[in-house]
């Protein structure tokens, strides 16, 4: 049994990461978030913009808890709200009038939503809407794409070319040691914006395929845009072949606009998971459909299940979130105008210091990578990724965190920005990271 020798009262960072490590495998409950760890950084609290570290450091923050919180930490309208409905009773497994008032809101945002069921995380929406797809199908193979992240469940979680240097990105290579053998022998993984890639696949497999998953507009490989038309055709090859279209909006919904990734497109899938900004920073996360497609989890012949799933907490959050977001959505012109700011702004002092970077921008989702050498051609995403400097950005990101801001130092992993990150704080942002080029 490990005793803690060390009085944590008034530990610094790097004394309670070493103890916490003691105990939690790692030193926190997620591989992406304990390998970004560079300078320990032990938190105190978070608000608006910013945390507070255990030393009484303060610094801002642009990774934001990889997005849910599009108004900040703590946000009163909506985690005030969660906490009167933890006074009032959270998890019963009984129907609560919550639970009507959220899934409408969905119904009402989502275009492709008329019936939702909810889950307590991506990973767990991402496999029960796959399920049903194979079910309503009658099919096993799911396609998936190089870069896009569905959660760690065992027929999705796959290793990527892009951090895994010369993995196939055509080939979907196990993402973790543990899983089964086999787990991947259903999940065909193509390079994104590769049309010729998908045709040759449903020609090949069309009858095979219950259903594409992607990110609609690509965010765990550093934003990535679809080519115009992309989306189009996946839509038209899975309509075309009897196989599902399945949106993965856990970063794109209620973030990219109220109608997330599907609303900007104009292209509606067969099925939408969503979370991240759904909860508004409380765990929360719905996959849904039309009713037809819904229709035999309504007849408890598919199955879903989770004893915390739609819990009255999460419900409340839901219902806060959507009901501030549908009261004013002019926040998403806000945010627009803020989040291009910071992109020009960033772009200059990268240039001014003569740093070779890619920055790209979905909304208020930014990606930041410093990158070995200029880009030939601007879109081409493919020929960015090798170019990506992930060493000098890790060191760029210790020297920002050291002087007050937080990012992630995996340039894949996007920047949010909320409504806290005003016009003054990203002028800070962008002072910051043009000090710390200085010394890179
Ligand atoms: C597009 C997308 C995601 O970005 C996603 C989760 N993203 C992240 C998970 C992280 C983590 O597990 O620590 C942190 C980030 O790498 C990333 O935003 C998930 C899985 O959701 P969950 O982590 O809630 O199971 C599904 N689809
Ligand atoms: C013994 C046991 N294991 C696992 C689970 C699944 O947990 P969750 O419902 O949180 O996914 C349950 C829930 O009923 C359970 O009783």
């Amino acid at each position: 049994m490990t005793q803690t020798s060390v009085n944590l009262t008034h530990a610094t960072s790097e004394q309670l990461l070493e103890a916490t490590r003691a105990v939690i495998a790692g030193g926190g409950s997620s591989n992406m978030r304990n390998m970004g760890v560079t300078d320990p950084l032990v938190l105190d609290r978070s608000a608006g913009c910013r945390l507070w570290d255990v030393e009484g450091n303060e610094l801002i923050d642009v990774n934001m808890g990889y997005g849910p919180h599009l108004f900040g930490y703590a946000d009163p309208d909506v985690l005030g709200v969660v906490a009167q409905q933890l006074r009032l009773g959270a998890i019963t497994g009984i129907t609560h009038r919550l639970d009507h008032q959220a899934a409408e809101l969905i119904a009402a945002t989502v275009p492709s939503i008329e019936q939702v069921r909810f889950a307590n995380s991506g990973t767990e929406a991402i496999t029960s809407a796959l399920r049903l797809a194979r079910f309503l199908t009658g099919r096993a193979h799911v396609v998936t794409f190089e870069g896009h992240y569905h959660g760690w469940s065992e027929t999705v979680l796959r290793k990527s070319a892009i951090t895994d240097n010369g993995s196939d990105p055509t080939g979907a290579v196990p993402g973790a040691p543990g899983m089964i053998p086999g787990a991947l022998d259903f999940t065909y993984q193509l390079p994104w914006n590769d049309a010729a890639a998908l045709d040759a696949l449903f020609a090949a497999h069309g009858t095979e395929i219950a259903a594409v998953i992607l990110e609609p507009i690509c965010g765990n490989a550093g934003m990535v845009h679809p080519l115009p038309g992309f989306v189009e055709k996946i839509a038209d090859l899975t309509a075309r072949h009897g196989a599902l279209l399945v949106f993965d909006e856990v970063i794109t919904g209620f973030r990219v606009g109220l109608n997330g990734a599907q609303g900007v497109l104009g292209v509606q899938p067969d099925l939408t998971i969503v979370s991240k900004v759904l909860g508004g920073g409380f765990p929360v996360a719905a996959f849904g459909g039309s009713r037809e497609l819904m229709a035999p989890l309504a007849r408890n012949e598919a199955f879903h299940a989770g004893v915390f799933s739609g819990n009255h907490a999460a419900m409340s959050a839901v219902v806060a979130m959507l009901t501030k977001l549908t009261g004013d959505p002019s926040v998403y012109g806000t945010l627009d105008v803020l989040s291009s700011y910071a992109e020009q702004r960033l772009a200059d002092v990268f240039a001014e210091a003569g740093r070779p970077v890619r920055i790209t921008r979905a909304g208020s989702v930014l990606s930041v990578a410093l990158l070995t050498r200029p880009q030939e051609t601007e879109s081409d995403y493919d020929a960015a990724v090798p170019l990506i400097d992930f060493a000098a950005h890790r060191r760029l990101q210790i020297l920002c965190q050291r002087a007050g801001l937080y990012f992630h130092p995996n340039p894949l992993e996007p920047w949010f920005l909320s409504t806290a990150h005003t016009p003054d704080v990203l002028d800070s942002v962008v002072a910051t990271v043009k000090d710390s080029l200085a010394r890179l």
